[in-house]
Formats: structure tokens, C-alpha cells, sequence
């Protein structure tokens, strides 16, 4: 099967398209101010507007309470809202009745128990993003998780890798884990909140390359 592959953390029209003609299948915004590609919400609406039909939007949200969630979701018109906070099973569970949106929760895989607890959101959301455990931020650190706690991991849902993935590591990453789905933000820059067309373009050369 194809691997889908998501590039988040995109501010800018030619950065869509590089995505686009790379083959990405997803492209990510993320609406946090205290991170380094922190869009607005009336950015975020007009760069959805920019991508196109054959891709799906993803809108990257923190910890927001649900009634501003709503409210971003509503300005934005995402096809998919990816939690990447505290929220928990029963909150992302509400935004499932905003079909056709599909919701993403992201959990930060430290060991074996970290794996155990995701499964809360089995029946909850529509796809579980692994990603490296929360730091100084929650996401978007560069920072790997242990991909062998997810080889021969019996999966209960649909799921995606994430965390410190680039051009270099992500088929490796892909034979260890079979990842279905690959994310990546800090591996496509050239410094933090600055994407590189070029390694954007490698990146999903060498997620189809292996
Ligand atoms: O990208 C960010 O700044 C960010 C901020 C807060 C939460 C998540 C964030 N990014 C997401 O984190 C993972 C891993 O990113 P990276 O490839 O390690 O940089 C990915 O889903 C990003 O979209």
C-alpha cells in the first residue's frame, strides 16, 4: 500500500505546491502561537483555501478548549483537525460528529505503557499520530521516538508516524515500524518555521524510494 505522507507546519502558497508536486497526500497548519510556525486562524482559512482538491487540509491544534476548537474548525474548513494536546478521548469524540471531518489525535510514545494508554482513543478518533514525547513543545521538536516500540505492534486503528522524521530516516523509519502514514514539520526546514522546498521534495522521494 502507498504510504501517505503529511507535511505540517506549511505558512505559504509555494510551500502547498512543493508539497503537492512532491506527492504529499496531506498538508498541515498549525494554529499555536508559542510555536515557530504558528499561523492564524484567518491565515490558516486562506491557505486551506490554497490546497488543492485532491489533497486533504489538516488544522493542528493544542489544548484549546472545545468551544474555541469548534469555532477554529468552523473559520478554517479543515478536512481533518489533528489534537496534538491534552485532550482526551471523550473531547476528540465530539468533533467525530462534525463528519465528514476526520480527527487525529497525537500521543507522545515514551516506552511500552505509552502505547497502552493510546489506546483510549480506539473508537475515539480516526487515526493515532505517534510522535516523540512532549518537550519544550508538544510536537514539532525534531525529536524521534524509539520506532522499535512500534514494530509488530498489533494496531487497533488507523495510525501515522510522526517525530524528527527527514529525507535521511523515513524509509528506515517505515521498514521498522510499516508505517502506514509519515509525517514530518522540523525535517523539511532550513530553520525552525522555514520550510525547503527541496527537502520537501526529497523527503517524499525517499518515502516512495525507500
Ligand atoms: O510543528 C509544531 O511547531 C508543533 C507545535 C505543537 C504541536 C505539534 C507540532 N508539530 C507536529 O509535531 C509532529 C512532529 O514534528 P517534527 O517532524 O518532529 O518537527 C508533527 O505532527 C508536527 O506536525
Amino acid at each position: 500500500m502507498t504510504t501517505r505522507i503529511k507535511i505540517c507546519g506549511l505558512k505559504s502558497r509555494e510551500a502547498i505546491m512543493a508539497a503537492a508536486d512532491a506527492g504529499a497526500t496531506h498538508v498541515g497548519f498549525v494554529h499555536y502561537p508559542p510555536s515557530p510556525r504558528h499561523v492564524s486562524l484567518e491565515e490558516a482559512a486562506a491557505l486551506r483555501q490554497m490546497v488543492p482538491a485532491h489533497m486533504k487540509a489538516v488544522l493542528l491544534l493544542v489544548s484549546m478548549e472545545a468551544a474555541d476548537a469548534a469555532k477554529a474548525i468552523a473559520r478554517v474548513q479543515p478536512h481533518v483537525v489533528q489534537f496534538h494536546g491534552a485532550e482526551s478521548a471523550q473531547g476528540c469524540a465530539m468533533f467525530r460528529q462534525l463528519a465528514p471531518l476526520e480527527v487525529w489525535k497525537a500521543v507522545g510514545v515514551k516506552n511500552p505503557a505509552s502505547l497502552e494508554e493510546a489506546q483510549r482513543f480506539v473508537g475515539a478518533v480516526d487515526l493515532i499520530l505517534y510522535d516523540a514525547p512532549a518537550g519544550s513543545l508538544p510536537g514539532g521538536q525534531g525529536l524521534a521516538l524509539d520506532w522499535s516500540l512500534l514494530a509488530g505492534h498489533q494496531h487497533r486503528a488507523p495510525w501515522g508516524l510522526a517525530g524528527g522524521l527527514n529525507a535521511d530516516n523515513v524509509a528506515e523509519a517505515i521498514r521498522q515500524t510499516g508505517a502506514p502514514l509519515v509525517d514530518t514539520s522540523s525535517g523539511v526546514e532550513s530553520a525552525p518555521g522555514v520550510k525547503d522546498l527541496n527537502r520537501i521534495a526529497e523527503f517524499c522521494r525517499a518515502v516512495r524510494e525507500g
